[in-house]
């Protein structure tokens, strides 16, 4: 059975209504999910541990009597890593170091200048004390996302890492507890879904309370961090994996087919668009959807996300097809042309950009060295990948000399009185010598 990818063109009257359609989609926005999360955040809330446990075992199938069932040992953690065949943990090693490498680039440093009367002023940079890291674990599990989400909070110099996977059947990946441990997290609990942000989040009588969570997840999971936000920071919202391919018809479609699949294996809701100004690529790519398709494990998945949320999108030049890769603002997006560079700079909105034919999405998912934990669902427009900079806080610094007093504090003495408030002009005045 063929795919049914959309098919739009820029030549249609009515594409621009077609878009609105395909960019619909707003994660995590479903009224009965956001019951059901505001409902076991209200009871991990309250019950702590005990709801924890219960929901664990009915969502993820388990049947923990205690928290202590929900808790892998370090010893476990360094077992799975110590049992990685080597090939495996090379792997691990080689991507560990590769994105360690690029987010030392991103750390940031504190400043400051002193003016002439000698007052400093400046800016310190912390660590934040806890961070709870979300792996997801439901439909398939990522070691990869516990060194996206783990290594920069090292390298910004969290203290605690607390990290949540959910194990559903109590299947415990070896890959995800072998990455915690080259990672550095402190403590891992097997909890997923909104339970597991409810218990970082409040706290429970085990699972400490932290002051950020971080990491993608289902739309149980992202509508619990919404919801917890406040409360603890988030790094973003995090919606259903997306790529768009931004293609001249040079290149192999096979390539660019089996880049559409690798967003599109993650989930039914993950989109995959193509934009392309030759007609006849289009459908060299159709054809190697239908050649590929049936040797791919996860096809069903594959080919419902083509199907419902999935395009290929034919414009008149290069031009249109940077304009609507900017409207999208995906997650990731490709430039499969054959001269890709003086495109770079005209794509504004994207949480990242891979650049010629042999920057497949998929070499950044695990180990190029940039985050793969980038905004989604158009986000790209205000936001940014995961890095250190999201560990870290920003405190001001501030110290006036004397001098500096009899200055700020006359501008801030007419500033109180004119916004009325007495005891700031005072508090300034008292400063001064005359
Ligand atoms: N942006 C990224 O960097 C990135 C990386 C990896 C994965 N992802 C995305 O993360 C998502 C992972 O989703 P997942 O489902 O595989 O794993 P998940 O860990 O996000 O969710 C699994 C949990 O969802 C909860 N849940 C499931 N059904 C429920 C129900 N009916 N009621 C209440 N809770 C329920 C359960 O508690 C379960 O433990 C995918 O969309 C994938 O594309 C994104
Ligand atoms: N593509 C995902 C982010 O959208 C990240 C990932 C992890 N493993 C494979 N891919
Ligand atoms: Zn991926």
């Amino acid at each position: 059975m063929a795919v049914a990818i959309k098919r739009l063109s820029t030549v249609d009257a009515d594409f621009s209504a077609k878009m609105n359609a395909l960019l619909a989609f707003e994660a995590a926005a479903d009224e009965g999910i956001e019951r059901t999360v505001a409902g076991i955040l209200a009871d991990v809330k309250t019950r702590g541990d005990a709801a924890v446990i219960e929901y664990t075992n009915r969502f993820d199938r388990l049947a923990a009597a205690s928290m202590a069932d929900l808790e892998l040992t370090r010893v476990e953690m360094q077992a799975a890593l110590d049992a990685l065949p080597a090939d495996r943990r090379a792997a691990l090693e080689a991507a560990a170091h590769r994105v360690r490498v690029y987010h030392e680039k991103q750390r940031l440093e504190g400043w400051s200048y002193t003016e002439a009367d000698g007052t400093m002023l400046g800016q310190m940079i912390t660590p934040l004390d806890r961070v709870g890291l979300y792996v997801p674990g439901g439909k398939a599990a990522y070691p990869s996302s516990v060194l996206m989400n783990a290594i920069p909070a090292k390298v910004a110099g969290v203290k605690e890492l607390i990290m949540v996977v959910p194990t559903p059947d109590g299947e415990k990946n070896q890959l995800v507890l072998a990455a915690a441990c080259l990672a550095g997290v402190d403590r891992v609990f097997t909890l997923g879904g909104a339970q597991a942000v409810g218990a970082l989040a409040y706290g429970t009588q085990t699972v400490p309370q932290v002051d950020k969570i971080v990491g993608p997840g289902n739309a149980y999971v992202a509508t619990a961090k919404r919801r917890v936000f406040g409360i603890v920071g988030i790094d973003m919202v995090a919606g259903p994996s997306e790529i768009l391919v931004v293609s001249d018809g040079s290149g192999n479609p096979d390539w660019v087919a089996m880049d559409l699949f690798s967003q599109a294996e993650h989930d039914e809701l993950a989109q995959s668009i193509l934009i392309c100004t030759d007609a006849a690529f289009l459908e060299r790519v159709q054809a190697s959807i239908e050649k590929l398709l049936p040797t791919m494990p996860r096809q069903e998945t594959i080919r419902t996300s083509l199907t419902n949320r999935g395009a290929f999108i034919l414009v008149r030049d290069m031009d249109e097809a940077v304009a609507i890769a900017n409207r999208v603002a995906p997650e990731h997006l490709e430039l499969a042309l054959a001269d890709p560079d003086p495109w770079v700079d005209k794509i504004h909105h994207a949480g990242a950009i891979f650049i010629g034919h042999y920057t497949s999405e998929s070499l950044g998912d695990y180990c190029a060295g940039p985050n793969h934990v980038l905004p989604t669902s158009g986000s790209a427009r205000f936001s940014s990948p995961l890095g250190v900079y999201d560990f870290q806080k920003r405190t001001s610094l501030i110290k006036v000399s004397k001098a500096g007093a009899q200055t700020l504090g006359r501008i801030a003495s007419t500033l109180a009185h004119g916004e009325g408030l007495p005891a700031h002009a005072k508090s300034a005045e008292f400063r001064l010598e005359d």
